[in-house]
């Protein structure tokens, strides 16, 4: 089993490697490599030509009812790290600053444990690639890496929040995180100088009432106790100072609790488009794509089960979350495969995302010790019920 120290060298290595969805190479590679120096005896190491830089790692049981699924995503994201951490990441303008590094060291400490600790059922270690955009989870489901002897009957995953300290765990029976829908409108008009706006159409003044507009949606149109959200996140037009634009894109994402109140943001965004696209004499050009983000639905008989767990473990403090807005791909994985998502706290006063996103590594050894108690316990329930 791996100690501390070794799984903080793993966490580092990786936080210095981070890459882009369908870009992880170097981290298959070196995740690869880790998981090569484990107890070979009862793993299957697995990866696939359909997902390239995904990973599959079968445990088989001593005497199995049933295959047991962990999933821990892989992807950094395009942000310039700003931490300042002697193990910064090595890749310009990329960084883990989603935590993904932590949740490959914990399904990698948790691997190494059943590596040399045979479990009764079979267990599952999927290394998703493409979390943070492309739906790597939509993607393995489609292209049946899940399927057959790899087809879990249950599946488990965290993520980390800076927003609970170290040896707390958030979890919450039902929805846990949004559904999320992608973003990208283009706006076209016509471009011209400067000084002769009446000869030309633009695209920065259509594009700043569009965002402004967007800001009714949820204030006018959503019922405010079921909430919802709406964030335009970029926004790209114009060349130089004295050129009108003649065409402005602007990328958001969309986030709401229920598929229902997704679709009704997405309806209400269309339409707005469409209302700012003739009012300017513009040519609206709108994509919602919604991907594998669906809402995160936790299982109630598992969730159920592994609250009880950490409420009945003395150094584990178990706080009920709220549902959060933040979008999971492993919310395509649950309408598939029953099982549970939880909040690992990892406690930082910058947020998920932020280039100076700094979690606390010793919430490492707290997923890894939670999750191989609770999968014991649980394959011994089983046992018993057989
Ligand atoms: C936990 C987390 O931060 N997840 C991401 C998921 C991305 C969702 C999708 N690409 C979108 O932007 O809609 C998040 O941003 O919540």
């Amino acid at each position: 089993m791996l100690t501390t120290q070794q799984l903080s060298k793993i966490r580092r290595d990786l936080h210095q490697m981070p890459e882009l969805a369908l870009q992880e190479q170097e981290t298959q590679k070196h995740l690869l490599q880790v998981i090569g120096q484990f107890n070979q005896q009862n793993l299957q190491v697995m990866t696939f030509s359909q997902l390239p830089t995904a990973i599959i790692v079968r445990i088989q049981g001593s005497h199995p009812v049933k295959t047991i699924g962990y999933r821990a995503d892989m992807d950094g994201l395009p942000v310039q790290e700003k931490t300042n951490l002697p193990f910064s990441s090595q890749n310009e303008g990329r960084m883990h600053a989603c935590g993904h590094d932590l949740h490959m060291t914990v399904a990698l400490g948790i691997l190494s444990y059943f590596s040399d600790h045979q479990p009764q059922d079979n267990l599952l270690f999927f290394f998703q690639p493409a979390e943070e955009s492309e739906s790597g989870g939509k993607l393995a489901y489609e292209q049946e890496l899940l399927a057959g002897q790899l087809r879990p009957d249950e599946f488990f995953a965290l993520h980390v929040t800076p927003d609970l300290p170290v040896g707390t765990i958030g979890c919450r029976l039902g929805t846990l995180f949004a559904g999320t829908t992608e973003v990208n409108i283009d706006l076209y008009g016509q471009d011209g100088h400067a000084a002769y706006p009446q000869r030309a159409n633009d695209m920065i003044v259509a594009a700043a009432q569009l965002v402004d507009q967007i800001q009714t949606i949820v204030s006018r149109s959503i019922d405010p106790v079921a909430g919802g959200v709406i964030t335009i996140g970029k926004l790209e037009a114009g060349v130089v100072r004295n050129v009108i634009a003649g065409h402005a894109h602007l990328e958001g994402t969309i986030r709401g609790l229920t598929q229902t109140m997704i679709e009704r943001i997405d309806e209400r965004l269309r339409a707005v488009a469409a209302g700012i696209a003739k009012s300017y004499d513009a040519k609206v050009d709108i994509q919602l794509n919604q991907g594998g983000y669906w809402p995160v639905e936790n299982n109630p008989e598992l969730t159920a089960e592994f609250i009880d767990y950490l409420q009945q473990t003395p150094q584990i403090t178990y706080q009920e979350t709220q549902p959060a807005m933040t979008g999971e791909d492993f919310g395509y994985l649950l309408a598939q495969f029953p099982g549970t998502m939880f909040w690992l706290g990892v406690e930082d006063r910058a947020q998920l995302h932020a280039a100076t996103f700094n979690p606390r590594e010793e919430a490492i050894t707290v997923g890894v010790e939670t999750m191989i108690g609770f999968l014991t316990a649980h394959m011994h329930r089983d046992e018993g019920e057989q």
